[in-house]
């Protein structure tokens, strides 16, 4: 049963006794001593909520082995954003995720849905930017609505350049929380560490928020060595007046950000340089789960914190997860383990097994990250991007297995897939006397089916080179590869002799570039309504690409090698979804 589900039968309960309990009744009558009663009803009445509140079960789905119970989501909205901040983005920016494979408004609230009702009573909205998505309003206002099942809070992390023009919307919406992110307050440094103008309408957007009534507001300011860091007491002091609560985060690693730790300011070495010229700084109680370590000088409004994510981590208090613009859920900001969601959704997962995966991904999630030398040398998404397809090898692999993993200990599907072809006793593409037949289909039954099948070829480092940087003398080798691969899919029937002639929606085919091993992955994902599926579409397409980038590199590489071509997923028909382990 969900939390949500259980506060508000609580709450129904603790009603229904104030209006028919006589000692409830007599508290109505308007003396001072019935007033008393009634503060005391009030606080006992607090009391008992709240031991209701803990007493009762949190989703087993969102508990892991920890026995973290984790009821905070953040939703990334979009890859977008109106700015380009160094330590965020790669210099080369990133590839943003065909809008087609983004989550649609629906499919956000779909899962935020699911989520809340499991017990989730925070989510904040992040991004790339989330006020560039052009239903933010539509999101917060349908996301409010969640709040009759036991949402509690609905935040925003933005880069504040559009935050004071949406601030009477947002909180018509039910917008709760703002954090904003600043991390100079020079002008010509924030054009230079964000690569964009600005300034000012952020400083606006924060004064804006706060008259409004949001306080505080949570300012995030990545401290960089020699780049912000003397601006560390300018911050504090800017607290003095401002009802904000400026957190100085520790620069921390992604793919493409060029970390090294000589760039991280750490915790305890800003904490000491303020203490210098503050030595009554006084540190503030937090809640086990805040990423921030919080202090305030005596007398200021605002206040300031640490977010030391890599010096000293917080994750045994750690009750986030956080779903990705591109529907992937992701049970750690340093994991790189992702399954995906939004799959599930649109192939007609149920809630049930909706659950069952999240579940199985929660109860995987590692005690705390790798520590910070080892994030830097794992493969993650960019920041921007935790909030795309994954771009790397290990990213699509370990997601992959992962994924797989899930799914075979949480379905049936799968099991019922592999009966279905092992207790088979009669070979069905041969006749009785062993020739081979084409099997009839008229009597199935026409289906949403989808394959998605990959391959890999391994270049030597040149040719590897050649062609992701698209140098090689005979041409742009993946697109080449790619018009390949579609007219692979479409041959099929012609080339495999027992195939099926099939009418196909659409192809879709995808190149990741592992530059570590000098490897290109390729994936075919092919939609269809038929009566049979499409894997060997999907497979023939993989293979004519692969192909086709062999054919184009071997005069500079004759020692390419071709292989762990193979159908990853197939959904539709009578076999269901099917996950290759
Ligand atoms: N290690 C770790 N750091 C996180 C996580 N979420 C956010 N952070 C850090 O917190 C910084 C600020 O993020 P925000 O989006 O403002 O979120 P927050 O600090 O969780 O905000 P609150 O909900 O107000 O507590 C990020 O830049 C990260 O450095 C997380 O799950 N793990
Ligand atoms: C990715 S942004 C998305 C939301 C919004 N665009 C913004 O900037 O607030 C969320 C937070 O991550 C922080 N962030 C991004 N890259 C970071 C890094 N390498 N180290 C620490 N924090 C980072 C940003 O400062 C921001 O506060
Ligand atoms: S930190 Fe925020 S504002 Fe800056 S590039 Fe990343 S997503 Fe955009
Ligand atoms: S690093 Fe992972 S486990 Fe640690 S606090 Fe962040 S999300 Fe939680």
């Amino acid at each position: 049963m969900n939390q949500g589900f259980y506060k508000h039968m609580a709450a129904a309960s603790l009603f229904k006794r104030c209006v028919v309990s006589p000692i409830q009744y007599r508290s109505c009558n308007s003396t001072a001593s019935s007033r008393q009663s009634i503060k005391v009803q009030v606080e006992d009445y607090d009391q008992k909520w709240e031991k209701i509140r803990t007493a009762k079960p949190f989703s087993e789905f969102l508990t892991d082995k920890f026995n973290r119970k984790h009821n905070y989501l953040r939703i990334s909205l979009t890859e977008r954003c109106n700015l380009r901040c160094q330590y965020c983005m790669p210099e080369e920016g990133v590839q943003l995720t065909p809008k087609k494979n983004i989550l649609t408004y629906e499919e956000i609230i779909k899962l935020a849905t699911i989520f809340v009702k499991e017990g989730v009573t925070k989510i904040r909205l992040t991004g790339g930017e989330p006020l560039v998505h052009p239903k933010i309003i539509n999101i917060i206002g349908s996301l409010n609505e969640l709040k009759n099942y036991g949402l509690e809070d609905i935040g925003i992390t933005t880069n504040g350049i559009t935050l004071k023009r949406h601030l009477p919307s947002l909180k018509a919406a039910g917008l709760t929380h703002i954090n904003v992110s600043l991390d100079s307050l020079i002008p010509a440094k924030f054009e230079f560490f964000t690569r964009r103008k600005g300034h000012s309408k952020v400083l606006e957007s924060i004064d804006t928020a706060l008259n409004i009534g949001y306080k505080p507001v949570k300012v995030n300011c990545v401290v960089m060595k020699n780049q912000n860091d003397d601006e560390i007491l300018d911050f504090v002091e800017w607290t003095k007046d401002k009802h904000v609560d400026v957190r100085f985060i520790e620069y921390m690693p992604f793919d493409g950000n060029k970390w090294n730790d000589k760039k991280m300011i750490k915790y305890s070495d800003m904490l000491n340089k303020i203490k210098k010229s503050y030595p009554d700084v006084q540190r503030q109680d937090d809640e086990l789960s805040s990423t921030s370590k919080t202090f305030k000088i005596p007398g200021y409004k605002g206040s300031f914190g640490f977010i030391s994510s890599m010096t000293e981590n917080f994750c045994s208090g750690c009750n986030r997860l956080r779903i990705t613009a591109d529907g992937n859920l992701k049970v750690c900001l340093f994991g790189n383990s992702e399954v995906d969601l939004k799959d599930l959704l649109r192939n007609g997962g149920t809630e049930d097994e909706i659950l069952q995966i999240i579940g199985a991904a929660v109860g995987r999630k590692h005690a705390r990250h790798a520590g910070m030398f080892n994030i830097q040398k794992m493969k993650n998404r960019p920041m921007i991007l935790i909030g795309g397809y994954c771009h790397s090898k290990s990213n699509n692999d370990e997601y992959y297995t992962q994924y797989n993993k899930i799914f075979q200990s949480t379905s049936d599907n799968y099991e019922d897939h592999y009966n279905n072809i092992f207790n088979q006793s009669k070979f069905s593409h041969t006749d009785e006397e062993g020739r081979a037949q084409m099997v009839n289909v008229g009597e199935k039954s026409v289906t949403n089916r989808t394959a998605l099948a990959s391959g890999k070829i391994r270049l030597s480092s040149e040719a590897f080179r050649l062609v992701v940087e698209n140098k090689h003398k005979k041409g742009d080798v993946l697109t080449v590869a790619k018009i390949a691969g579609i007219q692979g899919t479409k041959q099929t029937s012609n080339l495999i002799p027992l195939c099926h002639n099939i009418n196909l929606d659409g192809v879709d085919i995808n190149f990741d570039l592992d530059r570590e091993n000098n490897e290109i992955v390729v994936r075919v994902s092919i939609e269809c309504h038929a009566k049979t599926g499409v894997e060997m579409e999907a497979l023939v397409g993989v293979s004519t690409s692969l192909l086709t980038i062999y054919d184009m590199i071997k005069a500079v590489d004759k020692t390419a090698i071709i292989f762990d071509v193979k159908l990853d997923k197939k959904f539709g028909g009578k076999s269901g979804l099917f996950i290759n382990k």
